[in-house]
């Protein structure tokens, strides 16, 4: 069966077709949160990408492999097993059976994810699990990184592609990071590095974060969360109702 397929061979012939959403773009965006939301408020499945390509990440420094020697990425890229759970109230992700939620969002990941996810490998094997994962959402699903518009899904029946300024960004992460019970986050540095992170998730030669021709696009800087989450609901009710 095609990846993109809409069809699972289980669902009765009055079921409503699974609607597929991508929201791509880049860090501190909302896509997370607006694709959590949006995909519980539509009763639909949630996959985080980019918690995938930490994932792999992670996987690699903990196994002592150097993530700048793409060839030794690329020759580990189909060792670990990534398990990502698609339920919006409750997302999980395991790599080998053990819950690697935590750990991929250190720094250490963070800095290093960039350089991994650039690896055409790794892209080619968690580009066709994120298509198998589609496939299979019952009801359909929302499902948000950088290329799912572009690359992943490029069938999607709703393209949205996020954006806010640097400063909003830097603000959302830097807010963030608080949270978590960061000490001493310096809102300049933060922005640097999301900006880096941005410069080179755009320019690596395979899949790079673009915004797909027919893409929606929304400028967060300005809007509450509440508003982003309307506004896609919206756009994906407009979808629905027209086919
Ligand atoms: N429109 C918004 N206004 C203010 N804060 C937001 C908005 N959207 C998201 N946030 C906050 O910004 C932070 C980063 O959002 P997140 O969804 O993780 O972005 P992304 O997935 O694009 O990196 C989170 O703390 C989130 O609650
Ligand atoms: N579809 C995707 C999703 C993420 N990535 C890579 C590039 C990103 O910098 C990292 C981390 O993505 P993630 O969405 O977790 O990043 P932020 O939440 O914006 O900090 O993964 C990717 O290459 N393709």
């Amino acid at each position: 069966m095609a990846a993109t397929s809409r069809q699972a061979s289980s669902v009765s012939p009055d079921a409503p077709v699974p609607v597929i959403v991508a929201i791509d773009g880049p860090s501190g965006t909302g896509k997370s949160s607006t694709s959590r939301a949006v995909a519980a408020k539509l009763g639909l499945s949630y996959l985080d990408t980019g918690a995938q390509y930490r994932a792999i990440t992670w996987w690699m420094l903990t196994h002592g492999i150097d993530v700048d020697d793409a060839a030794a990425v690329a020759a580990a890229a189909d060792r670990p097993e990534i398990l990502s759970g698609t339920d919006p109230a409750d997302p999980t992700i395991t790599v080998d059976g053990t819950d690697a939620s935590g750990p991929i969002r250190t720094q250490e990941v963070t800095a290093a994810v960039s350089a991994v996810s650039a690896v055409p490998e790794v892209r080619a094997r968690i580009t066709e699990l994120q298509r198998a994962i589609a496939a299979g959402a019952p009801t359909g699903i929302v499902v948000e990184g950088r290329d799912i518009g572009t690359t992943v899904l490029p069938d999607a029946d709703l393209k949205v592609f996020l954006t806010a300024s640097p400063e909003a960004r830097a603000a959302r992460r830097g807010g963030e990071l608080k949270g978590n019970g960061e000490q001493g986050v310096d809102l300049e540095a933060t922005r640097e590095a999301l900006l880096r992170r941005d410069a080179a998730d755009s320019t690596r030669k395979t899949s790079p974060l673009k915004k797909a021709d027919d893409a929606v696009e929304v400028d967060t800087t300005e809007l509450t969360l509440e508003q982003v989450v309307e506004c896609v609901v919206t756009l994906v009710e407009e979808k629905q109702q027209a086919r």
